[in-house]
């Protein structure tokens, strides 16, 4: 990609839609586009299209979804098949429509079936029922994935269709209820530690940030109190979802933010079709390759955390799949590696939530 090809970041506020920018403006790339979603509502068909007449992006990378953990998926089901869809009907669309000249879709390893082997390879893509939970999202996942595949095989399109595994990172969604697990635990062991020491200055500037149902840090501590109990966040323990026996498999934002630049300017759809006349699994897996327990990771928090307070998991809540490790076999002969391990994340990512 040339330093200042004008290349359209689709989420360029979120999580990794924001590392993805930082990480082009850090390689030099001059030329970046973003609206925020206030700006254009990539659900209105007609402003994308308006939005693509008056940029024509050369490039197209599409970060922008609607994203959330096991309860916000399991619970907004029509929500996240219908919202997904029409964002990637709109954009893939419009950038065909334009020309633009090579397109990053971003899916998620949750398209894989619930019991594939581990860890996942890319082929084991449609042969086995989804895991329940995120069902819908994975389906307009999976469409997404193969929105791109038949641009590419009809038209000729350089689209390229990664799934990343869990992330985590500056800018991720803290969200009690709808936020995934990584930042919901360090959030929620955060509160817990400050109820514990008693440090309520730095428990109401966290609810003056992000207010719990309309609680601040302005509220009555009795209404704090209650509102953070119903999140399983008590003075003396914190309870979390499920067994915290399920395992999971963890990036750190600005890596796959790395990656996938890594693939934007060295992978081509060509280098991935192979030689098969039955084009299909031609996507790539981001991920570290490597699984650690949600037992464990709360662990890795409260040891960075400082909390000595209990951590008690609630099975009434849904576990979810048991695993879903990614192989990364593809990815890393592609030429890219991840670097930073879990531990050095969890230190990262809680040293910048207390910033
Ligand atoms: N986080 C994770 O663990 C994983 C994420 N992914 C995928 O990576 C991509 C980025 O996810 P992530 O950065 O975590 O998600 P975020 O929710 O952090 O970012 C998504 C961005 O998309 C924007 N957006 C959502 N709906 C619309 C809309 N209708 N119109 C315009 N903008 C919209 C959001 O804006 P706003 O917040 O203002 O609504 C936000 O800026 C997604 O495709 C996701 O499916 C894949 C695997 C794991
Ligand atoms: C990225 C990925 O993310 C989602 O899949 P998920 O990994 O199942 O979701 P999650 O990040 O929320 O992790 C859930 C696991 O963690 C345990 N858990 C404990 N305590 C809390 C807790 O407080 N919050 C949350 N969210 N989970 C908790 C919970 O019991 C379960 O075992 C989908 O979007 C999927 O489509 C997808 O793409």
């Amino acid at each position: 990609m040339d330093k200042n090809a004008k290349i359209y970041v689709a989420g360029h506020r979120g999580l990794v839609g924001s590392a993805i920018w930082n990480n082009l403006k850090a390689k030099g790339y001059t030329n970046l586009v973003g609206r925020t979603h206030r700006e254009l509502d990539l659900l209105d068909g007609a402003a994308v299209k308006a939005f693509f007449d008056a940029e024509q992006p050369e490039y197209v990378i599409l970060a922008a979804a609607k994203v959330g953990g096991i309860m916000a998926n399991n619970v907004y089901r029509a929500d996240f098949i219908a919202d997904n869809l029409q964002i990637q009907q709109h954009v893939i669309g419009e950038s065909f429509r334009h020309g633009v000249k090579k397109l990053l879709f971003l899916g998620s390893t949750c398209i894989y079936p619930r019991d594939a082997a581990q860890p996942m390879k890319e082929e084991a893509l449609l042969t086995g029922p989804l895991e329940y939970t995120n069902e819908p999202y994975a389906i307009a996942k999976i469409a997404g994935l193969k929105m791109c595949e038949s641009y590419n095989l009809q038209y000729g399109t350089n689209y390229i269709a990664v799934m990343p595994t869990n992330l985590y990172g500056p800018n991720d969604n803290f969200d009690l209820e709808k936020s995934h697990v990584l930042p919901a635990m360090i959030r929620k062991i955060h509160l817990g530690h400050c109820l514990l020491q008693g440090d309520w200055t730095a428990l109401r500037k966290d609810l003056d940030h992000l207010p719990v149902e309309g609680v601040s840090g302005q509220s009555d501590q009795c209404d704090i109190l209650d509102k953070l109990a119903k999140y399983g966040i008590h003075d003396s323990f914190v309870e979390l979802w499920g067994t915290g026996k399920p395992l999971r498999e963890f990036l750190w934002s600005e890596e796959m933010a790395d990656a996938s630049v890594f693939i934007m300017e060295k992978v081509d759809f060509a280098d991935l079709k192979g030689p098969n006349p039955e084009v299909r699994n031609c996507h790539i897996n981001i991920g570290t390759g490597k699984e650690i327990s949600i037992g464990e990771a709360a662990q890795l928090i409260a040891q960075r955390v400082g909390y000595k307070g209990e951590i008690r998991f609630n099975a009434d809540k849904p576990d979810g799949t048991m695993r879903k490790l990614t192989d990364v076999s593809k990815l890393n002969a592609l030429g890219w590696r991840h670097q930073i391990e879990i531990q050095e994340g969890i230190d990262k990512m809680y040293s910048w939530y207390i910033s």
